[in-house]
């Protein structure tokens, strides 16, 4: 069973609540990986930023090998780095299980997905909410994720772009439905039923989930409200 196939299973207890641990406290990450546990989440968001393809820095895979070593959860690796094949190696020795890169860094990304799927993890493209869906249509069946933007990617606490609906219901009809569809930006409990309607089945969260003072209710109350949104839609 390679990291990709334990991954993509993920899709069978939809939906997946990943919180981002761009808002985490880094001071104490033990403790913080240990109140996400005990919240049941399911994966954990990692966001790479190079300071360069977005406008703010946070870390590599020094931090991510060691933020290995404190839990077996899926690491969710987003990165907002120019050039992704130079340093996608350290990635993937790091011990990510998806990793997904910006269409925008890598305008043909057919066989960096490859490699990423050939190294036996599951492999990601993003868009920002500048690009639209045509973009990454040629590449989709090289995708086990999409991830849609739904705030300017670098940081965390941005208002949600309501843009992104139109994206998330325009590639559910187009991805196969082993294809994670993931919505990243701004979701919280006022958003996240709109995306689950829209078809999105990962829902990244960040400051919904860090600035509460109860990670399990704030992680629970969004699956909830995940939960309910998409079995209205049906
Ligand atoms: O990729 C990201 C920013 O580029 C983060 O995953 C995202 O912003 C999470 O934070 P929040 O939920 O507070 O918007
Ligand atoms: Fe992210």
């Amino acid at each position: 069973m390679t990291r990709r196939t334990t991954f993509l299973n993920l899709l069978k207890s939809a939906p997946l609540i990943a919180p981002s641990m761009l808002k985490c406290d880094f001071g104490n990450l033990h403790r913080e990986v240990e109140l996400l546990e005990s919240a049941n989440v399911p994966l954990l968001h990692l966001d790479v930023m190079d300071g360069h393809f977005v406008p703010n820095l946070s870390y590599g895979p020094m931090v991510i090998k060691r933020l290995r070593e404190l839990t077996e959860l899926p690491f969710d690796a987003h990165l907002m780095i120019s050039d992704p094949e130079r340093y996608l190696d350290d990635y993937i020795a790091a011990g990510c299980d998806s990793i997904t890169i910006h269409i925008e860094a890598v305008p043909e990304p057919v066989a960096l997905l490859q490699r990423i799927r050939d190294a036996g993890v599951a492999a990601g493209l993003a868009l920002n909410p500048g690009t639209p869906v045509e973009k990454i249509a040629p590449a989709l069946e090289s995708c086990d994720l999409v991830l849609v933007m739904s705030v300017e990617p670098g940081f965390g606490g941005q208002k949600f772009m309501p843009s992104a609906l139109d994206k998330l219901r325009e590639l559910s009809s187009m991805i196969s439905t082993e294809t994670l569809l993931s919505v990243d930006g701004g979701i919280g409990p006022d958003t996240i039923g709109s995306t689950a309607q829209a078809g999105a089945k990962l829902f990244v969260a960040g400051s919904s989930i860090f600035d509460a003072s109860d990670y399990r209710e704030a992680a629970t109350q969004l699956f909830d409200a995940a939960s309910q949104a998409a079995s209205a839609s049906l």
